[in-house]
């Protein structure tokens, strides 16, 4: 079982809604999180449960890129808005960093995302579990 959050921007939300419903029984078994707003949304329309952290303006994407930094999250979905300025630019531009940090897969659009969840059904996130087992202490690099 991995840990997946998403998380969308406002004028994504729809496309966030339609893509996790299309592929609602590849991310089921799995623990999913989410920003507030987005996973509310999301389970409006699915069956899904999702443990939902802050709004992203009110902090929801640090208390999502806490859990990155411990590489404890094994796949983003952040549908951001390309085309609007956001209050917390500075904490979307922090989560997207510590996922480089720790080299987690992160989707930052719908493509990208349909190609992440394809890897996903077909077993391709099996070396997550291998970074779970084998995970250094807190302090190491
Ligand atoms: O702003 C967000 C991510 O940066 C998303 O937050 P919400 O899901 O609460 O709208």
């Amino acid at each position: 079982m991995l840990k997946i959050s998403f998380i969308a921007h406002d004028r994504k939300k729809e496309e966030m809604v339609n893509f996790v419903t299309a592929y609602e029984s590849v991310f089921a078994p799995h623990e999913l999180y989410s920003t507030g707003t987005t996973g509310t949304r999301i389970m409006e329309k699915t069956n899904l449960q999702i443990q939902r952290f802050m709004s992203g303006p009110l902090g929801g994407d640090q208390q999502i890129g806490a859990l990155v930094a411990q590489n404890e999250m094994d796949l983003i979905i952040f549908l951001r808005d390309p085309l609007m300025a956001q209050p917390h630019e500075p904490d979307i531009i922090a989560l997207l960093r510590l996922c480089d940090v720790q080299g987690i897969p992160v989707a930052t659009n719908v493509a990208t995302a349909e190609l992440l969840v394809r890897a996903l059904a077909r077993g391709d996130f099996a070396w997550r579990e291998l970074v779970h087992k084998y995970k250094p202490g807190v302090d190491q690099p």
